[in-house]
């Protein structure tokens, strides 16, 4: 397996006024002063959008959206789409994450329709997939993500860049995180779903695990076999957090 360069992506979740704009300039800063490194993404709220990316413009780290509506334009009271992340400078968005999954009850159907949209507007979709604490306990874990990828996937994938991240909904801001076994075993089946979905065009696609990356772990991850990379939430608020994540990376 070729060794590429990791993709360390911070989603900053419904946190983050303007003050956090100094944390987004510290960790340009910093990564600019590591030098070689990951590819490094901040996903802030929707309103920040617009000055963080003005504030990393030309530096090595680039900006997402956390979700996007399926349809470009329209009346559709409250939504974003992916042509207005882009307009507003993200080039990448993640899409179906288990909290829009849970809380807005979004299908892979829902999820593979925004995928198609954020393909249509350039953006790089990152899609999320992960199985609850049930599932796993039940023995279910590589049926739901597989199932997941399966259906979350559009064939319009083929030859586009983007991401699948794996974040088991159990180990998401509860300082629980799988083994590295269970990592490895869980990505190995969702690298095996892609190319069934995809084809040969999905080997090299990464795949992020998510789920309580912190400082202490991450070099040990982001090791395990298939794994390409991390998306962070709580420890990529802060800089002093998500650099030790960027550094275990590089
Ligand atoms: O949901 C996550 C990233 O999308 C993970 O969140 P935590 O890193 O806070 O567990």
């Amino acid at each position: 397996m070729k060794q590429s360069v990791k993709l360390i992506v911070g989603n900053w979740k419904m946190n983050g006024l303007s003050a956090a704009l100094a944390q987004a300039e510290a960790i340009r800063d910093a990564v600019s002063a590591a030098g070689q490194g990951p590819r490094v993404v901040l996903c802030p709220p929707a309103t920040l959008i617009d000055r963080i990316s003005a504030a990393l413009a030309d530096s090595g780290v680039a900006v997402g959206g956390q979700d996007c509506h399926e349809k470009p334009v329209g009346a559709f009271t409250g939504s974003v789409s992916a042509e207005m992340l882009a307009d507003a400078g993200a080039t990448v968005v993640i899409l179906g994450h288990s909290e829009r999954r849970a809380a807005f009850g979004e299908t892979d159907a829902d999820v593979a329709a925004k995928v198609e949209a954020a393909i249509a507007a350039g953006l790089e979709p990152i899609v999320c997939v992960g199985e609850t604490l049930e599932q796993r306990e039940a023995g279910e874990a590589i049926a739901v993500v597989s199932a997941q990828v399966e259906g979350s996937l559009p064939m319009g994938l083929s030859e586009r860049d983007f991401a699948v991240a794996y974040e088991p909904v159990w180990a998401i801001g509860t300082g629980l995180t799988p083994t590295l076994e269970q990592i490895a075993e869980v990505h190995a089946a969702i690298r095996a779903a892609m190319i069934k979905r995809l084809g040969d065009s999905a080997r090299t696609a990464p795949i992020l695990y998510g789920g309580s990356v912190k400082p202490e772990n991450a070099r040990d991850i982001l090791a395990t076999p298939e794994v390409g990379g991390a998306l962070v939430g709580g420890a990529s608020l802060k800089a002093e957090d998500f650099m030790p994540i960027v550094k275990a990376a590089a």
